[in-house]
């Protein structure tokens, strides 16, 4: 053990709660939802929260792992991805005391979810619209804010929005998950102008009926990042 550790007493300090959040998107019904779980204990209990819990370092090898079991515990869902949001800290967000939360965020497909964990009632896919006439745990509502606003300026710059679509997908559908997230209009030629500079999608041979019309359908390529632009999408 060098000198260093040798003269490290963790109990000298003490220890902040250390926990995780995850704010995880879908589109469903043309609306923007929040997955969010219904609290059966304390703090807040029978409040709507995050899907979020403390580190376990006995179990958890990183805090990408802890998000990612807290996850499967109360919503049963396995995102694809999770993005790092921001730490959100403070002596009174947690009655329980000083605490830090690491956020993270995803857009993922509408799917099925439920519970497996008795420290939560319920779990539902929220209108974001909705989220205002709840009763929001600790400082979820402003979590949730900031994460719906970094994945608006995403979906302006990104081909994000393609994670919460079926495997094959048309421009259609495109632009009105886009339109949805966004909450305005897009220009169409501006996303088939952008489908077709990344070399992000190929074409399924197979077109599918859409309005009176038949429509060519994309699916993301094998492997491939989302790509960025410089520019966002004209409205
Ligand atoms: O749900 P329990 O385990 O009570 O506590 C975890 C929550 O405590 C809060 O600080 C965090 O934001 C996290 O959601």
């Amino acid at each position: 053990m060098s000198e260093m550790t040798n003269s490290y007493d963790i109990n000298e300090f003490k220890n902040p709660i250390f926990t995780v959040d995850s704010v995880l998107f879908t589109v469903k019904d043309d609306a923007l939802k929040v997955l969010m779980v219904k609290r059966a204990n304390e703090p807040f209990i029978g409040n709507w929260g995050l899907p979020g819990g403390f580190v376990d370092v006995d179990s958890d090898t990183t805090t990408d792992g802890t998000a990612l079991r807290k996850l499967e515990e109360k919503t049963s869902v396995a995102p694809q991805y999770l993005e790092q949001l921001q730490v959100f800290s403070g002596n009174a967000r947690d009655p329980r005391g000083f605490s830090v939360t690491l956020v993270y965020f995803a857009l993922i497909p509408a799917q099925e979810v439920s519970s497996h964990i008795d420290t939560v009632d319920d779990v539902q896919w929220i209108d974001i619209k909705n989220i205002n006439s709840l009763s929001i745990a600790f400082d979820h509502k402003v979590i949730i804010d900031q994460a719906k606003e970094r994945l608006q300026q995403k979906a302006l710059y990104s081909m994000v929005p393609v994670y919460c679509l079926p495997e094959y997908f048309t421009v259609g559908q495109l632009k009105s998950v886009i339109e949805t997230i966004i909450g305005k209009t897009i220009q169409r030629k501006s996303l088939i102008r952008r489908i077709e500079s990344t070399d992000m999608f190929e074409t399924i041979d197979e077109k599918v009926k859409s309005g009176g019309r038949l429509a060519q359908q994309y699916k993301v390529k094998a492997g491939v990042d989302i790509v960025n632009f410089e520019r966002n999408l004209s409205s």
